[in-house]
């Protein structure tokens, strides 16, 4: 079977990849998957294609081979783009999501319905050795809740109400939620490299 390294510490990506890559009949490993302990990445970018193209090309480097990367992140109108790059450790480094999710919902105290709007941002790198990195942004717009609902999913699905939808994502299925989300929307981006694989 074909297989693919993610450059990814996440487990809710690690999941929705080897999900979506499934469908092509490719195996998905993940940094956690490696026997090789990899330091964290410094992600030093200030923008979601820096962080990608930074983790790609790091992992890429180490393992002489194509590897794919996502940065991802919440983007909240009302509080100017936060948590935005910095969505994995809003409420600190210890990445716990339950604390940014507390964290963004303190901050959004007092702000209307209709001024609620967000999106998740994926962008997607794929770095290999001597190639020009490509770089593709997935979107998925919505509001953000006033409570938290939903157990599936990761991050700040719970909070996360996708345009169109009553449900958070987290209330969603994981098959109604790769139909729309910004990860989703940014690998189908990635179909023509992938039958390539
Ligand atoms: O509710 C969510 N549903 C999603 O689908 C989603 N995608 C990203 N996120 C949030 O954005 C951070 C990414 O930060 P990030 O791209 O730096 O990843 P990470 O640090 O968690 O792992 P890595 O991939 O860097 O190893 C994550 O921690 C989450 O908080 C999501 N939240
Ligand atoms: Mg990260």
């Amino acid at each position: 079977m074909k297989k693919i390294i993610i450059a990814t510490k996440n487990k809710g990506k690690a999941k929705e990849f080897t999900e979506f890559f499934s469908a092509y009949g490719i195996q998905v490993l993940s940094l956690l998957d490696l026997s090789k302990n990899i330091p964290d990445i410094e992600e030093t970018g200030t923008t979601f294609e820096e962080n990608a193209a930074l983790k790609a090309e790091q992992i890429s480097a180490l393992f002489e081979i194509p590897v794919l990367a996502d940065d991802s992140g919440l983007v909240v109108d009302a509080l100017e783009g936060e948590p935005g790059v910095y969505s994995a450790r809003y409420a600190g480094k210890e990445k716990n999501d339950k604390a940014n999710v507390d964290k963004v919902l303190t901050n959004m105290i007092g702000i209307p319905v209709e001024k609620r709007t967000a999106r998740f941002v994926c962008v997607l790198a794929v770095a290999a050795p001597g190639e020009k990195t490509i770089l593709n942004r997935g979107v998925c717009e919505g509001t953000i809740a006033i409570e938290p609902k939903g157990e599936n999913g990761f991050g700040y699905d719970p909070i996360f109400i996708p345009h169109n939808y009553v449900k958070s994502m987290a209330e969603l299925t994981p098959a109604e939620k790769s139909e729309i989300s910004h990860r989703k929307n940014a690998i189908v981006q990635l179909d023509a490299w992938i039958q390539k694989l």
